[in-house]
């Protein structure tokens, strides 16, 4: 695959060594190795389908046990569901709003940004433009909505199980291109893609940074499709609700506002995803190239969709306290986020210059004070009360409108032990050293 990466291919003998070198063979599997691969790319998309097919009108599984799967493979044999899976008007309008959304990322004005330095010393570029993108989707979304009304914005409330179908299908069309561009000469593999197993490594993804000339896949996919297609699907369910009753459910106003805002600030904070592990340290493979094309827009949307078949209204009293529980969660998340960023970008700004810190013989610095001396990962606490004051609105009929957050505890968790994984690689005693002054992971005086 094209791409602006400085390794140069390799010309003799020791030049493959030197290559070798930079692209060491992955001796460690996560996600229990092949096997759990395999576990990811068959289970988590038929998981997609079975909250796209089962959760409608005629109602939501009370469990997300064996017992609905039973009723889920039912239906998808008897064919019904089969045929709304295959739906080429889904096909099309799914691939236009990811064209739409490269058009955007290539042809708005953005400042250039540099990435953390790369193994191979160097640093590439990233254009942000992505709230502008946001901004500039949803002025084209109101263009042709103005002769029309809000109708057209059914199509997604109808056709749901074909856009699912759609994304879950691109996501492993665009995981085997990037996997197949790896091989090209010169590109920089990431550390855990390079086991030599083909589904391991096309599901965790090989190549760090793929890119089509300057078109970075891993960094659009990132904010674009997941973030902004998860913005329009839920406009489009708040549109469905208020043609079917003909107001919006103060309910349905707080999963809009709420999701809206963590939608905003993550455009608006764009650079803050440069530090992020998803764009330092994983590879771009199935695992983001699904999360992001189907996962977040078709599940992280459930709360919006179980409020057009379940609409309800919440006293004063639950609203105030799901809005108070968002706050702290947002604040927590934001405050802990962008500190770490600051401090990262420049010690020296007045907002991080008196924080403790712990210097490492790698010579990067380790916060060890305020949000950073709470627990080692402050931020996902901030984040997981977020997400469970999403699905409060939706009061407790159903485990399904809670699926964002049972399923976030899970990845949180899972995602501090390897980025502690990763850090103790990398730190080794200084890691050790931290870990002793910051005793907690997640949760201050508990976990
Ligand atoms: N909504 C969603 O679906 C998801 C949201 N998220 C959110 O994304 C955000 C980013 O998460 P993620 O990338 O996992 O992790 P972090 O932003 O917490 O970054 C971890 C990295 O930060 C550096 N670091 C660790 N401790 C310190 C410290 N004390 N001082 C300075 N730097 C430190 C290390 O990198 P280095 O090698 O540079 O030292 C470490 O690998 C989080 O808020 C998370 O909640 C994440 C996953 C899914
Ligand atoms: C089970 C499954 C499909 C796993 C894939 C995980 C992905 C869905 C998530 C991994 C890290 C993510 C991040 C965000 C969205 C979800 C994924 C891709 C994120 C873009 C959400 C918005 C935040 O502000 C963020 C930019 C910090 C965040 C980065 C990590």
């Amino acid at each position: 695959m094209a791409s602006s990466k400085k390794t140069a291919p390799p010309s003799s003998a020791s030049s493959a060594k030197a290559v070798e070198e930079l692209n060491p063979k992955t001796t460690h599997y996560e996600f229990l190795g092949p096997v759990g691969a395999f576990g990811f790319v068959t289970a988590l998309p038929l998981l997609v389908l079975f909250l796209a097919i089962c959760c409608n009108q005629s109602g939501y599984p009370s469990t997300l046990l064996l017992d609905d799967y039973k009723t889920y493979f039912e239906r998808l044999l008897s064919g019904d569901d089969l045929k709304a899976m295959f739906d080429p008007m889904a096909i099309l309008v799914y691939v236009a709003f990811v064209a739409l959304q490269a058009v955007l990322y290539v042809g708005l004005p953005g400042d250039l940004y540099p990435g953390t330095e790369l193994r191979n010393g160097g640093r590439l570029k990233y254009r942000m433009n992505g709230f502008s993108a946001y901004h500039a989707t949803l002025f084209i979304g109101l263009y042709f909505l103005k002769d029309t009304g809000l109708k057209p914005l059914l199509f997604v409330y109808d056709h749901w199980v074909g856009l699912a179908t759609t994304s879950i299908l691109f996501s492993y069309a665009i995981a085997l291109f990037v996997y197949l561009g790896s091989f090209a000469p010169g590109a920089l593999l990431a550390l855990g893609g390079n086991s030599g197993n083909i589904l391991y490594d096309y599901m965790i993804g090989r190549e760090l940074n793929p890119r089509v000339g300057d078109f970075d896949i891993k960094f659009f996919t990132e904010l674009r499709p997941g973030m902004i297609g998860w913005q329009v699907l839920n406009l489009c369910f708040a549109a469905k609700q208020y043609l079917d009753l003909g107001y919006i459910t103060n309910s349905m106003i707080l999963v809009q506002a709420f999701q809206t805002w963590y939608i905003v600030d993550s455009l608006w904070n764009e650079e803050c995803v440069l530090t992020t592990m998803d764009i330092t340290t994983d590879g771009f493979g199935f695992m983001l190239a699904f999360g992001l094309y189907s996962w977040v827009p078709m599940n992280y949307t459930l709360q919006a969709r179980y409020l057009v078949d379940n609409p309800r209204d919440l006293s004063w009293m639950e609203f105030g306290l799901i809005v108070c529980l968002n706050i702290i969660g947002y604040y927590i998340f934001r405050s802990a986020n962008s500190q770490k960023n600051e401090f990262r970008s420049n010690p020296n700004n007045p907002n991080v210059k008196d924080l403790k810190y712990l210097t490492t013989s790698k010579g990067t610095k380790l916060i060890t004070s305020s949000w950073w001396g709470m627990s080692r990962h402050i931020n996902y606490l901030g984040d997981w009360l977020m997400s469970l004051s999403w699905c409060l609105p939706c009061g407790f009929g159903s485990v399904v409108p809670y699926f964002y957050a049972i399923y976030f505890a899970f990845l949180l968790l899972h995602r501090e032990r390897r980025d502690d994984h990763k850090c103790r690689t990398k730190y080794g005693k200084d890691w050790e050293k931290y870990c002793e002054i910051v005793k907690y992971r997640i949760i201050p005086g508990i976990y």
